[in-house]
């Protein structure tokens, strides 16, 4: 369980991310959405400890996460995915794989994990051959490589097409149903992340501003009248 109690984060004069509480559970799917700027990677970034909040703490069941560094959480069990990809562009996707697997003291990764996403064929090809997509699906994989409690996603399905993105989806209820691990996921594309997360939370100029299951988020009136209108409506 991922704790975070009155988490803020300021740049200069700019409150990025503004005393934010809450609790993922183990296997939990959680959506986080926002308009641009909100704070979602900032948070992101706080979580995985890229950054050192200005206030308020986290704990990873019960161990406190304050002064350790980026290594130290992904070793006790927090992965992340980038928005923009960081794949090792000249290793083979198998390579790709193997780092993690040896970062996380070589635990298994089931071979279902790599067919899940796809890349049962493409363990030879380097990275850098793959198509954006399959690249996206390879950081995905990594991280689930390194058998974590906590996979984040930084807009997983960006630059992919609805087939894709729903293959995505599919594959992500896999890591649900299979890998015993939460899912945090950030992305714009409200249809997938409305379809694949049991609940959502909705952050606005830092702040959380609603949290519940899609249902729930789509009928918030502060989320519709604040800035997701009608696209809301259109995925309800
Ligand atoms: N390193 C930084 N230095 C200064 N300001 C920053 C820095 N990182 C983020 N910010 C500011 O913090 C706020 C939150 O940014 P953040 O990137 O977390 O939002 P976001 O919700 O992820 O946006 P997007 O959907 O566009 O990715 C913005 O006002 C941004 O300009």
């Amino acid at each position: 369980m991922l704790e975070l109690s009155g988490v803020s984060k300021s740049f200069g004069g700019v409150q990025a991310v503004r005393d934010v509480s809450f609790v993922l559970e183990t296997g939990e799917v959680r959506g986080l959405i926002g308009p641009n700027g909100a704070g979602k990677s900032t948070l992101v970034n706080l979580i995985s400890g890229l950054l050192v909040p200005t206030t308020g703490t986290m704990t990873l069941d019960g161990t406190l996460l304050t002064g350790k560094t980026a290594h130290q959480r992904a070793r006790l069990g927090i992965a992340r995915t980038f928005q923009n990809l960081r794949v090792f562009p000249s290793l083979s996707v198998e390579q790709n794989i193997d780092v993690a697997r040896y970062a996380a003291g070589s635990a298994a990764l089931p071979d279902a994990a790599i067919q899940e996403f796809g890349l049962q064929d493409k363990l030879t090809s380097p990275a850098n051959a793959l198509s954006y997509g399959d690249q996206r699906r390879l950081e995905i994989v990594r991280g689930l490589a390194l058998r974590p409690k906590v996979l984040m996603l930084d807009e997983p399905a960006a630059g992919m097409n609805e087939e894709e993105t729903e293959t995505l989806g599919r594959a992500l209820k896999w890591v649900q149903r299979e890998a015993d691990c939460a899912l945090f996921v950030i992305d714009h594309d409200l249809k997938f992340i409305m379809t694949l997360c049991d609940r959502i939370t909705v952050l606005d100029m830092g702040a959380i501003i609603a949290e519940g299951s899609p249902q729930e988020i789509t009928k918030n009136p502060k989320v519709i009248s604040a800035y997701l209108g009608e696209e809301v409506d259109a995925v309800a």
